[in-house]
């Protein structure tokens, strides 16, 4: 099966030194969609990848979502649509990535520079945006290159979407893929996204779920400007000390989360469900080498999987207005606004979620009798998402993987979020693919984020075998 695919490998191989020198180029452009300051390099990672498709021979747009919302001054950066071939007799596969990257700074406690692609003697390959999510999505046009140079013919058609505020609430990117729904989206088969990761480091996954997540923001304020905690302290109301009970008071030690009527929103456990933790290839030692510590809420790994895909999650993640520097700054800050999100699961409905969230946190606020004054926001919301994997579009992948990696990869789902792809089922009617590259020790969000040169090179392999695999699926 899949007779091509030898020499398609071979190609990939030794052209792997160039690929790992686009994924250079692209880290080095810092594109932090949560940096306003940073929206240059944001919009110039999308022309880059723009210009490689270009050269390619894909027929590339730069698309226009308008302006951010809350910040009228601030353009959204393009969305990126491609389309590599327009045969009637192919499958036509819509893929989906994210150029953006979360924030990262070598004071963060980075061993490398975040924006220079270091690779050290284990083929590690350190840099922001290396598995999140830039290696998967220079992956295709990797795929798309290796078939060129080896002469091959590429298999199916290919709509791209690369999008530049992923990390950043995907601003207008549910109405724009609404919108090219029935026209760029029109003739997709099936959709594939590349932007999770295997549960650990050996086993590679498909994966058919998704945590959604909504994000809050809770300020206090209460004096005019900081204040000198020695002229001040024991006369004015702190915003700080208001700010870190509420937050204190969203979840428990143990991961329990206190708002009131929450846990109601939960589907319920199935018999048949519980079965299906046990047989997937995972160990509490997987999460303590990707942990980087022992320190799991959960002694067994039934407990903390369903943790990760099946139970919601809060965290609490900074305070902006906080004093953070080192040394010993007696300050009390003038506003501090808290930021926490919970990740929701079926079949919790944003809506609800907000309500509890606002009366608990309203509530609590009450019981403190401040004089201060607290206000508490959504900030982002994106939907859970749990799809079929009875579907050719996983039997294909499910091919591909034990092609390249020699084995039949688990069925899973992901603890973390990515709100279009919800969309994407919805806009299109098509069953969709999460088809991961990277591993669990990759650190995504962390500090010292990598990907394995193995997973780049390999994965690029894969995504080339599923699009294969696809082309030989029967239709179902
Ligand atoms: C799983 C994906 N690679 C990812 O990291 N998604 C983000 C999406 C997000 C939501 N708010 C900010 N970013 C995530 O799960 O945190
Ligand atoms: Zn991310
Ligand atoms: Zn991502």
């Amino acid at each position: 099966m899949a007779p091509q695919l030898d020499g398609y490998f071979k190609q990939v191989d030794s052209m792997s030194g160039h690929f790992i020198e686009r994924l250079r180029k692209a880290v080095a452009i810092p594109s932090v969609s949560a940096d306003e300051a940073r929206r240059p390099d944001v919009v110039r990672m999308g022309e880059f990848l723009a210009q490689e498709l270009k050269a390619l021979g894909a027929h590339v747009e730069a698309r226009l979502l308008g302006k951010q919302p809350g910040l009228e001054h601030l353009e959204l950066p393009p969305v990126i649509v491609a389309r590599y071939g327009n045969d009637k007799n192919k499958r036509t596969i819509l893929v989906y990535g994210h150029y953006d990257v979360q924030p990262a700074g070598k004071e963060d406690g980075w061993a490398t520079e975040p924006f220079e692609l270091t690779i050290d003697d284990k083929g590690r390959m350190f840099g922001r945006g290396s598995t999140d999510d830039k290696g998967p999505v220079l992956g295709w046009l990797n795929a798309i290159e290796a078939h060129q140079k080896a002469g091959i013919d590429f298999p199916v058609n290919l709509l791209m979407c690369f999008e530049g505020m992923e990390e950043n609430g995907s601003e207008g990117l549910d109405d724009f893929i609404n919108a090219e729904a029935k026209k760029f989206f029109a003739d997709t088969d099936a959709v594939c996204i590349s932007d999770n990761y295997w549960l650990g480091t050996e086993k590679p996954c498909l994966t058919y779920g998704l945590r959604g997540v909504s994000y809050y923001s809770v300020e206090v304020s209460g004096p005019g400007a900081d204040l000198h905690s020695g002229v001040f302290g024991g006369t004015a109301q702190e915003p700080m000390t208001d700010l870190v009970r509420i937050l204190g008071g969203l979840v428990d030690t143990h991961g329990k989360i206190q708002i009131a009527g929450l846990d109601a929103l939960v589907a319920p456990l199935t018999a048949d469900e519980k079965d299906l933790y046990t047989n997937i290839a995972f160990t509490m030692d997987n999460l303590h080498e990707s942990l980087g510590s022992q320190t799991t809420i959960f002694p067994d790994k039934e407990r903390t999987l369903m943790a990760r895909w099946r139970y919601p999650s809060l965290s609490v993640h900074g305070i902006e207005g906080a004093f953070s520097q080192p040394g010993a700054k007696t300050v009390i800050p003038a506003k501090v606004i808290g930021k926490f999100s919970i990740r929701t699961v079926p079949d919790m409905q944003p809506e609800d979620v907000d309500r509890l969230v606002f009366k608990h946190v309203n509530d609590h606020f009450k019981t403190l009798g401040s004089k201060n004054t607290m206000k508490v926001s959504l900030l982002h919301a994106g939907k859970w998402w749990v799809a079929s994997p009875n579907h050719w579009n996983f039997s294909a992948a499910s091919k591909a993987t034990e092609r390249v990696w020699g084995v039949k990869p688990d069925l899973t789902r992901e603890g973390g979020s990515i709100p279009v792809t919800l969309t994407f089922e919805q806009a299109t009617g098509k069953n969709v693919l999460l088809l991961p590259m990277g591993s669990s020790t990759d650190g995504a969000h962390s500090i010292n984020e990598k990907l394995d040169k193995k997973n780049y090179i390999e994965g690029i392999k894969l995504l080339g075998a599923y699009l294969h695999y696809v082309a030989e699926e029967p239709l179902n």
